[in-house]
């Protein structure tokens, strides 16, 4: 498969706007985007900007940094797409490949071919292992890239109908005429047997959030072009991301987002959202109206099976202080996986949920308490966030109801009790519990807040609880919990 003369004439990619032109030309020319040349130029950009990157110290800031954007010369990139294309066709028998469509047999044995290319045994969650350049340099990938590079393999092989499915912490492929057999590919989370070669059947998918109920997001090939965009990770270190990187992420996004590639994609409107709260681009639109198009997105598209553009969100009014905006957004995250029953492969939302019931909201609880929360004067004494807080509470408990696997523990419920502690009396006799289908009432005078009414199952009887003040004085807050974006990064 050779590189077409188009691609070629973008060569040497000397800076972040040459690699933008080459995306545009892939993602705007006739027939597919080439994904292998695509995610070879993105790691091999990130491997420079971010791996044993030496970072100036004190006395050097003064002095100016020499630009540090390399020079990509096309013989770099051809040797390894020629490396690539060499490995997967030298593997399989190209007689047994004639058909149209790909088989369960043949994604399999693609798979295979990357699987057993792996270096033996490496740090799986290690950065800068998710792109064909760390593949083809490092025999290295992550749960993700492993997807990525069978789904990069099939196009080399020239099935057009094998595309990448994405939930919300795995992946793996959807093949056949219409797109409907499904395949994992690679493997997730820590001690799990992988199921390669296997269909996500529905009875699996359908109450488990690793799969989404059924509704992952199905990758075109230029949504495939934006998974492998979200997927650049700036980060030199713990405290410092690359600046260049981080903006190639962002242009690259924007380009991706004004070709109408990021409109089913809720998680890469979310990252865009991110980079844009970290760096405004003049003349687009505000983060907010990025995560709030992800939500709107996941309720059109995908069912409102989706967690994360409510966290998304959360988040974001979190780190901007509006504490009451972010309790409404978690209540919708709590509602949302409150459908789902917990299984032990649902550790990264579980962590998500963690920090937001016992770091985040106590440390709301606690400011508010104190009155040290000047923009949220009322929190306390406002039923919408009462009702909102116990919104959030009824989904986690909903998601723990059904699941083999218990969720709450003490901490927990000392977290739950010690915020409703915080809320002044007067408020619980402000809000109306209605259960599931109970009869609506006559239209009130407005003086009452009514938790949301619509959960999926029926909600049961309140219980006769008496809330009690901890001893304590409740949990210590968090340094900088900040509703799942990273701590404070610099951008050097
Ligand atoms: C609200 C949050 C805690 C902030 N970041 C979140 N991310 C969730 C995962 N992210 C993603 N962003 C774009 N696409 C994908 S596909 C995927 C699953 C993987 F196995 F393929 C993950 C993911 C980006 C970062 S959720």
């Amino acid at each position: 498969m050779v590189i077409a003369d188009l691609l070629k004439t973008h060569f040497p990619l000397q800076n972040i706007q040459d690699v933008v032109e080459l995306f545009r030309s892939e993602l705007t020319r006739d027939g597919e985007p080439n994904l292998a040349i695509l995610s070879i130029v993105l790691g091999a950009i990130e491997n420079t900007l971010t791996v044993n990157r030496a970072l100036p110290n004190e006395a050097e800031c003064e002095r100016t940094i020499e630009p540090i954007f390399p020079i990509l010369e096309l013989s770099t990139v051809e040797a390894l797409h020629e490396k690539f294309v060499t490995l997967i066709k030298g593997s399989v028998d190209l007689s047994e490949f004639s058909e149209k469509f790909a088989t369960r047999d043949i994604v399999k044995r693609i798979s295979d071919t990357v699987w057993n290319t792996l270096t033996r045994s490496y740090y799986k969650d290690k950065a800068h292992i998710q792109s064909l350049y760390s593949y083809l340099t490092g025999c290295k990938l992550d749960c993700f890239g492993v997807a990525l590079a069978v789904v990069v393999a099939c196009q080399v092989m020239g099935y057009r109908d094998v595309h990448l499915a994405l939930s919300e912490d795995h992946a793996w492929v959807i093949f056949g005429e219409h797109g409907q057999e499904t395949a994992e590919v690679t493997w997730h989370g820590k001690g799990n047997e992988d199921k390669r070669g296997q269909p996500i059947c529905l009875g699996v998918a359908e109450k488990s959030w690793l799969y989404l109920n059924g509704h992952p997001v199905k990758c075109s090939r230029h949504m495939e072009v934006a998974a492998m965009v979200s997927g650049i990770n700036p980060s030199i270190n713990a405290t410092t991301d690359s600046l260049e990187m981080g903006s190639l992420q962002q242009e690259l996004l924007w380009l991706l987002y004004d070709l109408g590639h990021l409109a089913r994609y809720p998680m890469s409107l979310g990252n865009l959202g991110d980079l844009e709260e970290i760096c405004p681009s003049p003349g687009r639109p505000p983060p907010l109206a990025l995560f709030q198009q992800a939500i709107d997105v996941a309720r059109r598209h995908y069912a409102g099976a989706h967690v994360y553009p409510h966290t998304y969100l959360g988040g974001y009014y979190y780190r901007q202080g509006l504490y009451s905006q972010a309790l409404s957004c978690w209540a919708d995250a709590t509602q949302t996986i409150k459908r789902y029953n917990y299984t032990r492969e649902d550790e990264e939302v579980y962590k998500e949920f963690m920090e937001i019931n016992n770091e985040l909201l106590p440390h709301i609880c606690k400011m508010a308490a104190v009155g040290a929360v000047d923009g949220q004067r009322g929190f306390l004494s406002d039923p919408e966030c009462y009702v909102n807080l116990l919104r959030l509470f009824d989904g986690i408990c909903g998601w723990e109801e059904g699941s083999q696997t218990p969720v709450l523990h003490i901490g927990w419920a000392k977290n739950m009790i010690f915020c409703l502690s915080k809320f002044e009396a007067g408020v619980r006799g402000k809000i109306e519990v209605h259960a599931e289908g109970e009869e609506e009432e006559d239209e009130k005078d407005g003086s009452d807040t009514e938790i949301d009414s619509k959960p999926p199952s029926p909600l049961p009887p309140p219980p006769d609880i008496t809330i009690k003040a901890p001893e304590n004085d409740g949990p210590t807050p968090p340094p900088h919990a900040n509703g799942g974006a990273d701590e404070e990064k610099i951008r050097s």
